[in-house]
């Protein structure tokens, strides 16, 4: 069974609003694209790790891979505008191999805090399912609101989750599933698109610590967690 990953590093960091995008900031002196190939790199049930990057950045890119002693890691590919678009053009890569993989894991490259044992439980739930996210049930109240600052509605918490990476599928499904994505489709990641398809999708335990990079505060929180390790 081949079991492959796709980082997806073409995005610009608007919401970071550093001089370059936050994959290549140093999160507690590595840098943060590194710390998320080695993480999928080194996992032993993974065969091969493919990097979606930004054209503009390709050279970067390569420079910060080529500090990675692995032989697991393909040519980098460029990705698109959107992450959909960038998933997708990963994908169509993976498809060009000599052998497709049978699952793939899709993977933001700024979660860089993602552990072997969220990899391995999002391994597991998608050999049995299909299609998998990891993902943590919220631990706030939340409130709904289409009128702010009028409070509408008070979902029950118990039916709410927040949506991590990886996202785990059967490599033919989700490359299907993006083929076939309707163009005026918005998602923002690639269960949207599977489910958009009509298969079903299953939650695995994610991970606290496993937090996307989007603000300033966010390296903060990530450099707190790696010093409590
Ligand atoms: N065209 C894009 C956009 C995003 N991504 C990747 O998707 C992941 C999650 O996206 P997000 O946090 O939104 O990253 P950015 O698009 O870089 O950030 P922003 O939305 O603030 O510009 C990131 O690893 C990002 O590099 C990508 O590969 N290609
Ligand atoms: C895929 C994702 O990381 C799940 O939380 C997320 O959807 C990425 O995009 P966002 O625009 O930051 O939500």
């Amino acid at each position: 069974m081949q079991i492959d990953a796709l980082i997806l590093s073409g995005g610009t960091g608007t919401r970071m609003g550093a001089d370059c995008p936050k994959q290549f900031l140093p999160l507690a002196g590595t840098c943060v694209l590194k710390r998320t190939v080695e993480a999928f790199c080194s996992h032993p049930d993974i065969s091969r790790v493919l990097v979606v990057s930004g054209a503009s950045f390709l050279n970067e890119t390569n420079e910060i891979l080529k500090t990675i002693a692995s032989e697991k890691l393909l040519p980098t590919v460029c990705g698109g505008s959107t992450r959909q678009e960038s998933s997708y053009l990963g994908l169509c890569a993976l498809a060009r191999e000599a052998a497709a993989p049978d699952y793939v894991l899709i993977h933001d490259a700024a979660r860089p805090l993602v552990s072997k044992e969220v990899i391995s439980r999002c391994i597991e739930t998608v050999v049995s399912c299909g299609a998998c996210t990891a993902s943590i049930p919220v631990q706030d109240t939340i409130i709904s609101s289409d009128a702010p600052p009028l409070l509408q509605t008070v979902p029950d918490r118990a039916t709410l989750f927040a949506v991590q990476t990886p996202q785990a599928f059967a490599f033919a499904e989700i490359l299907a599933a993006h083929r076939n994505l309707p163009a005026d489709a918005v998602v923002t990641d690639d269960t949207s698109v599977m489910r958009l398809a009509g298969y079903p999708v299953y939650l695995t335990q994610g991970d606290k610590k496993n937090i996307k990079l989007t603000t300033p505060e966010d390296f903060w929180i990530a450099e707190a967690f790696l010093a409590h390790e």
